[in-house]
């Protein structure tokens, strides 16, 4: 059965609906960039620029870096564009477009994120790197989905029950990244651990200029709770819905940020520009051993 016109909708130049992407525009290796100025940051290294598309806070550029084609695409901020911009990117390379049917040799894509983020750890210092071996859902966007086989459930209640965690919250889940790109990109100038994903960047990381949170000491608890040895170390907006689609349509994916602000210390980057580069640059060193 094809799929829908309402369901999987697409431009009148064939391209997927946000994206306004045809199949031809991406590569297999996809690096995401929350913030839309970030693309050109990367592409500026490759040895050419294929496509360059952009409709609203998505951006895309395909090219070429030392002979490997890599593609760039801003997500912008939080999990609710995730669920656009992965649905959308495995559909390229997934659905046949003309038939509106499922291909039956998929492709496992290479996803690896690129951003910023604040540590909750004082041992992981402004302008260091974070890699996150899992992220931590608190957006409940991967609640509607069939999340049962990929979460980790004994670490979601242990969480739930340190933290007290209040039940009008969504439940959060916990998603592993890919061993596989971690074995690429870890190093000893990454922080490993779970990184937090939430779905604001005021109340729900706890920050307070006008008006209260309803847990005060839920950072606190955040920065103490310890499962195994396994830290909560980061807080952003995206990687653990990154983890829990790439997961449940069989891609790969790995997220690392640049550690722009320390909550712990309460310090911010001076220079997070200049920090943001160079996690570029070792990204697009060890991208070649893909
Ligand atoms: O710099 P990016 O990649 O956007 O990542 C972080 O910055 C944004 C908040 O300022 C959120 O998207 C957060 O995840
Ligand atoms: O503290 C921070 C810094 C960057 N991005 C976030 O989401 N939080």
């Amino acid at each position: 059965m094809p799929i829908k016109d309402s369901e999987l909708i697409l431009n009148p130049d064939g391209s997927v609906y946000h994206l306004n992407l045809r199949p031809e525009h991406i590569a297999n290796t996809i690096i995401l960039v929350g913030d839309q100025d970030r693309v050109s940051k990367i592409s500026k290294h490759f040895d050419t620029v294929e496509y360059s598309i952009q409709k609203r806070e998505f951006k895309t550029e395909t090219g070429v870096y030392k002979g490997k084609r890599l593609s760039v695409v801003s997500t912008g901020i939080g999990c609710d564009n995730i669920d656009i911009v992965l649905n959308e990117l495995d559909a390229l390379v997934n659905i046949d477009f003309e038939t509106r049917t499922l291909k039956t040799d998929l492709t496992s894509l290479n996803i690896i994120r690129v951003g910023t983020s604040g540590s909750l750890q004082k041992e992981v210092p402004v302008d260091s790197f974070a890699l996150s071996a899992y992220g931590l859902d608190f957006s409940g966007m991967l609640h509607f989905y069939d999340i049962e086989r990929i979460r980790h459930k004994p670490f979601e209640d242990a969480f739930v029950a340190f933290t007290k965690w209040n039940s009008n919250k969504s439940h959060p889940v916990l998603i592993q990244n890919s061993k596989t790109l971690e074995a690429i990109f870890a190093s000893e100038e990454t922080n490993s651990g779970v990184t937090a994903t939430a779905s604001g960047f005021y109340g729900p990381q706890g920050r307070v200029l006008r008006l209260t949170t309803e847990d005060p000491i839920l950072n606190d608890r955040l920065h103490d709770f310890d499962y195994d040895g396994l830290k909560v170390v980061n807080f952003e907006m995206e990687t653990a819905a990154i983890y829990g689609l790439s997961a449940l349509l069989g891609h790969n994916a790995l997220s690392l940020n640049a550690i722009i602000a320390n909550r712990a210390t309460g310090q911010f980057s001076e220079n997070p520009g200049l920090l943001v580069e160079r996690l570029i640059s070792y990204t697009l060193n060890r991208i070649l051993s893909l």
